[in-house]
């Protein structure tokens, strides 16, 4: 049967980047849907505002909703101190195979823990199961319609900290109205609207980024 795009993108991968290089793993994926295959990856120009906000934060403790092919987690994690923590939820058992094939390709397995499963179900388990008491950076990049609810939940389950940063892609492009009007009108968020471009495309997309202040 034919292969899968997930699938081609992680070939690409294998075929172009050199292994524990999670740079050239990057560039390898920006050029496979650059030049092959439009995919859902945050990107390169949203992709630098993420590690700017990363950088800038130095964060121990990271949640990723939607992991897809990984992109988003090797941006993420090559910036991470050894001793930092990113656990990301993917609930398609396809992409998670993929995803877990990439992230060791770019070396960096150890930092990263891949759950295969909904953001819904684990994110209430995240303190007795993964002993997280509280995150310090959590990426919003999954299912638009789950960005609000899955807000609330972390904030019901105390898994958010005064100055822990919540980053969401795409809030232009899909577009996610509920939860744009909830961080940005919330006295609990302080919310700001980075600029940018839907992921090789021109069309105007953006991240928010929104400080929780407890
Ligand atoms: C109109 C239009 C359409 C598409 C685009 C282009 C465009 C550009 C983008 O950057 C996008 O992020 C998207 C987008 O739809 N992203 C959804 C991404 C989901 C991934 O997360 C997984 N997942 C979804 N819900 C959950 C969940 N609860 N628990 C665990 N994993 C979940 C899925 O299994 C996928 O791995 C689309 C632009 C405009
Ligand atoms: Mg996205």
């Amino acid at each position: 049967t034919r292969s899968t795009r997930p699938q081609r993108l992680l070939k690409a991968v294998r075929k172009h980047a050199a292994r524990g290089d999670p740079q050239s793993v990057i560039s390898a994926i920006d050029h496979f849907c650059r030049h092959s295959e439009w995919a859902m990856n945050i990107g390169d120009e949203k992709g630098s505002i993420l590690d700017s906000v990363v950088s800038e934060l130095n964060p121990e403790k990271v949640l990723e909703l939607g992991t897809y092919c990984g992109y988003s987690t090797v941006r993420i994690a090559r910036l991470l101190p050894p001793g930092a923590r990113l656990i990301t939820l993917e609930f398609n058992a396809g992409y998670a195979a993929i995803a877990r094939q990439v992230i060791a390709w770019a070396g960096l397995e150890d930092r990263v823990q891949l759950v295969e499963g909904a953001s819904e179900d684990w994110i209430p388990r995240m303190k007795e199961h993964f002993g997280i008491e509280t995150f310090d950076f959590v990426f919003l990049d999954h299912w638009k319609d789950r960005y609000l609810p899955d807000t609330k939940l972390m904030e019901d389950c105390g898994l958010l900290r005064k100055g822990t940063v919540l980053l969401a892609d795409n809030v232009i492009c899909p577009g996610v109205p509920d939860y744009l009007q909830y961080v940005r009108n919330s006295l609990s968020y302080k919310s700001c609207y980075f600029k940018s471009h839907l992921e090789y495309t021109k069309a105007e997309d953006g991240l928010e980024k929104s400080v929780f202040l407890g």
